[in-house]
């Protein structure tokens, strides 16, 4: 059994769950696996199924489970909101066309984790055509997302493999764990 399925059907050895959900192609393994290893390591391929990745911020050790982004996967997004302290939602704040489709996925989740703290990653922000945070706070109507939930905005960008993981992907990582020990 590959592992990625291990991680999902054992019982979590620690409550320390954090869920990464977007569209396909948004970057959500590029985004864990550079989270995982401070350096920057862009997906060669797109998940299928599901994928956990230990990320360690100081002493605490979180798991961050990917579910792949594809039509077939979608449907097992929200069978793990109810097990997870935080919900990461990443974009592709370049796939215009797409972005309205992001949307309404989202706020579906939303509907239906009421009280999970959301963490958007605006990613490709390194692309020409990119929106601003601005335009996807605006793209993805967060603001009609309820003033009772925790809620942050986090643009990032995944370019050249090998190098230095982008401050502000640290700072998302500081604030994940930060919100996950509140959770706990
Ligand atoms: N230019 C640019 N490309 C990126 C960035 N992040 C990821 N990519 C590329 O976008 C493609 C998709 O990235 P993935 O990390 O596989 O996307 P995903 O969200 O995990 O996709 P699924 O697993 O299919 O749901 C890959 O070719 C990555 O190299 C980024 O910030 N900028
Ligand atoms: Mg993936």
């Amino acid at each position: 059994m590959p592992r990625s399925w291990l991680a999902v059907v054992a019982p979590a050895t620690q409550n320390k769950q954090v869920l990464v959900l977007g569209l396909d192609g948004a970057g959500k393994t590029s985004v864990l696996h550079t989270l995982a290893t401070n350096k920057v390591q862009r997906s060669v391929a797109p998940t299928q199924g599901f994928n956990a990745v230990c990320i360690n911020n100081g002493n605490m050790q979180m798991e961050f489970l990917e579910i792949g982004g594809s039509e077939p996967f979608r449907s097992y997004w929200k069978m793990y909101l109810s097990k997870v302290l935080v919900l990461i939602f990443v974009v592709d704040s370049a796939d215009h066309g797409r972005l309205s489709d992001a949307k309404e996925h989202l706020h579906q989740l939303i509907q239906k984790g009421p009280a999970l703290p959301l963490v958007v990653f605006a990613n490709k922000q390194d692309l020409e055509d990119a929106y601003s945070i601005t335009d996807i706070h605006e793209v993805l109507g967060l603001s009609e997302i309820g003033d009772d939930r925790k809620l942050f905005l986090f643009g990032t960008h995944i370019t050249q493999n090998g190098t230095d993981i982008p401050s502000s992907m640290q700072d998302a990582r500081e604030l994940i764990a930060q919100l996950v020990s509140e959770a706990q």
